[in-house]
């Protein structure tokens, strides 16, 4: 059994379109690290889940990333959510940006089940990179940071528009990709073009592969 780990229930509805056989949601709040970037968050959170649940865990950890704020909200955007709403960092940046206001949605997933890996044999995989990276920035004890975990990472670019749309969750009213924000999209439609679900087709070739052929 895998366990999807969030306690976002728009993030499960876009997931399970994508993830075959048995998949359940885990909704457990892991610890998030602070860092500048999603995967060394989504890695601590994945060991930290596998610690927690002692089965096959994938942390799904998203951000919005507005160019003309260097990133901003980024890693913070949940915190950020919460305190002064998507609505508000729409005004920000229509205040603060010319037009077009770019962004990009990022979304790294975090697949634990306490097994190693083979490396990549692509020294430029993102994905291994990305990996090092949050190996590095942790700050756990030696133990926890020996379990291995495998990143996927998916992203989109659009513009942040006056809120439209009442489907999705989060920043979607504000995201518009070529011409239509996520808001205004079917969750099968965002899906085919979004940061998760890019992410999560990496992750399902991979972990068919794997589950298919022990
Ligand atoms: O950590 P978990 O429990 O998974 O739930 P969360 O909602 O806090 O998850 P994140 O930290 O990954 O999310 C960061 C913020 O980005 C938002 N977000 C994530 N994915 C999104 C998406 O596909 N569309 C719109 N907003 C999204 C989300 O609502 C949060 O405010």
């Amino acid at each position: 059994m895998l366990r999807y780990v969030t306690t976002n229930p728009g993030k499960v509805r876009e997931a399970l379109q994508y993830l075959e056989g048995p998949v359940e949601q885990l909704d457990y709040d892991y610890t998030e690290v602070q860092a500048a970037e999603l995967g060394p968050i989504a890695a601590h959170g994945a060991r930290e889940a596998y610690r927690h649940a002692g089965e096959p865990v994938l942390v799904d950890d998203a951000g919005l990333f507005v160019d003309g704020f260097d990133g901003f909200p980024g890693p913070y955007s949940s915190y950020v959510e919460d305190t002064l709403g998507v609505e508000a960092v729409h005004r920000l940046a229509e205040r603060e940006l010319d037009d077009p206001r770019r962004a990009a949605f990022r979304c790294v997933l975090a697949y634990c089940d306490g097994e190693g890996f083979e490396a990549s044999p692509d020294p430029v995989d993102r994905d291994d990179r990305t990996v090092a990276a949050a190996r590095g920035a942790e700050q756990g004890d030696e133990e926890t940071e020996a379990v291995p975990v495998k990143l996927f990472e998916g992203a989109v670019r659009g513009r942040i528009v006056p809120p439209r749309g009442d489907e999705g969750f989060g920043y979607d009213p504000i995201f518009e990709h070529e011409g239509t924000t996520f808001a205004e999209m079917s969750s099968e439609k965002k899906n085919a073009v979004s940061h998760r679900g890019r992410a999560l087709a990496k992750f399902g070739e991979w972990f068919a592969e794997r589950t298919e052929f022990p």
